[in-house]
């Protein structure tokens, strides 16, 4: 079995581009000289340990945190801070103002940002309550709800914005284990339908088999490219055969034991 970066067919240039990207907390390195590009329709998955500086480099692709060296851009434009076109799904379940209702908390951003008028946003946070499964619960508020209903919720908000990216950072790692599963599954299936673009953070190897197409490798702190690898494969579907365990067997042994691959052009890896 080989696991080999793929260029999506016909696909000019990056909509996401990072080049090599360190970021800073002070005098504290995060991460060190990352660079990666992200397709129109990818799933591009952010792996590695704990610290690596994950959701770092999510938070620079936000425009919530400027690089100390390198740079981010979107459809060729540098990113200077937070916008409508990168909208972030967190871990957290208190991301949701607990004073909205489901409908007034995916309503929010639209009218926020001034893309809709209020019945246009009531329509369209009603189109993706549906989407999300969760028709009927719009005039509940949030601590009604389940910690799996309150990350859809979050992803309403977010894909009700159209946005250019979906960034999400570590989303179900708080949610109970089947939970998870049946979250990924939505997920992949929201992602079937629409083919949003996802740049998706998570330290699970097995997380990472499942949501991505493709998927970066990074070294402990400070994160730096170990790998780049493609794994369109892989669903939940796949997540139990011998396959599937070889390559996150393989990538463990990547994340773990290899040495950092110094040249980005060296990266790509045969599982
Ligand atoms: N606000 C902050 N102030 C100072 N240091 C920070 C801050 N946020 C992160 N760091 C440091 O930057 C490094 C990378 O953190 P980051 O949260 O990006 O890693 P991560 O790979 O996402 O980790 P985890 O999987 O545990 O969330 C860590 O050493 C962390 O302590």
């Amino acid at each position: 079995m080989t696991l080999q970066v793929v260029r999506p067919v016909g696909a000019v240039a990056p909509l996401l581009k990072a080049s090599g990207v360190s970021l800073e907390y002070g005098g504290t390195r995060a991460t060190h000289d990352v660079s990666f590009d992200v397709y129109r329709g990818d799933r591009f998955v952010l792996l590695g340990p704990s610290g690596c500086g994950k959701s770092s480099l999510l938070k620079a692709a936000a425009g919530f945190l400027t690089p100390s060296a390198g740079s981010i851009s979107i459809d060729g434009a540098a990113v200077t801070g937070p916008g409508p076109d990168r909208i972030v799904v967190f871990q957290e379940f208190d991301q949701l103002p607990p004073w909205k209702t489901v409908k007034e908390n995916v309503m929010f951003p639209l009218l926020m940002t001034k893309r809709l008028r209020r019945h246009e946003a009531e329509e369209r946070a009603m189109h993706w309550i549906a989407k999300v499964g969760l028709g009927g619960f719009e005039n509940a508020h949030p601590h009604t709800l389940s910690g799996g209903m309150k990350q859809r919720v979050a992803i309403a908000r977010a894909l009700a914005m159209q946005p250019e990216v979906l960034l999400m950072d570590e989303p179900f790692a708080a949610l109970d284990a089947l939970t998870r599963r049946n979250m990924q599954e939505e997920l992949g299936r929201l992602w079937e339908e629409l083919r949003f673009t996802l740049l998706f953070v998570t330290h699970s190897i097995e997380e990472a088999l499942v949501v991505g197409n493709r998927i970066l490798l990074l070294s402990p702190h400070p994160g730096q490219v170990r790998a780049e690898l493609n794994s369109h494969q892989f669903d939940l579907r796949s997540a139990g055969s011998a396959e599937f365990q070889a390559a996150a067997q393989r990538i463990h042994s990547l994340l773990f034991d290899a040495p950092v691959i110094a040249k980005p052009l060296d990266r790509s890896v045969a599982l």
